[in-house]
């Protein structure tokens, strides 16, 4: 029997805990594999009573205990018993994140789970309780043992998948982090998991210039030419279909889209912008380059909609069927 998905409740004062139980309540219509939550079992009762879903939850002490509830009730590996404040974040709350992070992560690592579903989690409020990385990304990796560099961002939605060549940084940092090595490791990472995880044969890259019109000939800066055309070669003479530096504002309208699968792109902003204006909803932030298989919804916490019911639950049911569908697929190789 194939192994649960696992969870993680995020901050618990976000949106985390309750669209894991609105997702629970969609498992039948939406063909969701079996989850269960890593966090804390009175925190998702609450949130799901409060959002008018009737979950019953049941704690489980093992992942193998899973499959045995999941039709009838929410199972959750309980780490704390914390109140419930949502919008609220404190301290404990941060720990109980970082808690179920961690713990989590070893499960998938073991083997107990196949694969890793993160909630959201405010970065700067778990660098309050000793997080020292700049997102869930990183630390992820640092436990797969994987560097930093070698972990890619991509976001996917139904229209549009981007990779953030630079990811949490200052943008007056981005010109010189930005080298052709950086983009040629991270885009070839990119187009091997393209192949391995969503059973394309010969992805389509599209390569974004960092500066406007994609430099203008050196006019507006030499980035282009000088670092971003460079990695497309090396790109190119390693046999992977990618092209570009291509002009950013023209490179996301629905024509240019066809001509693609991904987009690689220089800064954050730069890929999650098009991203979340075309998919938000649907949205998922998903680690490439991982020996096992982590995704996330695209949003953040979300504090000030936190138990109103109005957080849509579209990104949650995304990542978890994409997750389920990638782990799948690696079993099956
Ligand atoms: N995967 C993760 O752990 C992520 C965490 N964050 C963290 O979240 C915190 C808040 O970041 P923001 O930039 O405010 O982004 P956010 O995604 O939390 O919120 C942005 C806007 O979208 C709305 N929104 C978010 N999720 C929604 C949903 N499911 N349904 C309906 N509306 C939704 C919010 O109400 C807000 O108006 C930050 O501390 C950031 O670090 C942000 C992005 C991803
Ligand atoms: N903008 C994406 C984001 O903040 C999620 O980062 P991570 O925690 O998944 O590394």
């Amino acid at each position: 029997m194939t192994a649960p998905l696992a969870l993680t409740i995020g901050d618990p004062a976000g949106v985390g805990p309750e669209l894991a139980a609105a997702a629970w309540a969609l498992r039948d219509s939406e063909g969701l594999p079996p989850f269960f939550v890593v966090g804390s079992a009175r925190v998702v009762e609450e949130a799901a009573r409060r959002r008018g879903i009737s979950a019953l939850v049941c704690t489980v002490k093992a992942p193998d205990e899973v499959a045995e509830c999941f039709d009838g009730a929410l199972p959750v590996l309980d780490l704390a018993d914390l109140r419930y404040t949502p919008g609220e974040p404190d301290d404990a709350g941060a720990s109980l994140a970082l808690n179920a992070l961690a713990t989590a992560t070893g499960l998938v690592r073991s083997g107990a789970a196949s694969a890793l579903v993160t909630g959201p989690i405010a970065k700067s409020r778990l660098a309050r309780v000793g997080f020292d990385h700049p997102g869930q990304t990183e630390f992820v990796a640092q436990a797969c043992g994987v560097t930093a560099e070698n972990a890619v961002m991509m976001l996917a939605g139904p229209s549009l998948k981007v990779v953030p060549i630079t990811v949490h940084v200052a943008l007056r940092l981005v010109p010189d982090m930005l080298t052709a090595e950086l983009i040629r490791t991270r885009a070839a990472i990119t187009a091997a998991a393209l192949t391995r995880d969503y059973g394309l044969t010969a992805p389509r890259l599209a390569v974004a210039g960092l500066n406007p019109h994609a430099g203008e000939d050196g006019r507006m800066g030499h980035e282009d030419t000088q670092v971003v055309a460079p990695a497309v070669a090396l790109l190119r003479d390693a046999g992977i279909n990618a092209f570009g530096p291509l002009p950013p504002d023209t490179m996301f309208h629905a024509e240019a889209r066809e001509s693609y699968d991904v987009a690689i792109c220089m800064y954050h902003d730069q890929a999650l912008i098009p991203m979340k204006a075309l998919d938000f909803d649907a949205g998922v932030n998903v680690t490439l380059g991982l020996p096992i298989i982590r995704t996330s919804p695209d949003h953040g916490t979300a504090f000030a909609i936190a138990g109103t019911g109005k957080a849509r639950v579209g990104p949650t049911i995304a990542a978890l069927r994409m997750a389920g569908e990638c782990a799948a697929r690696r079993a099956s190789a």
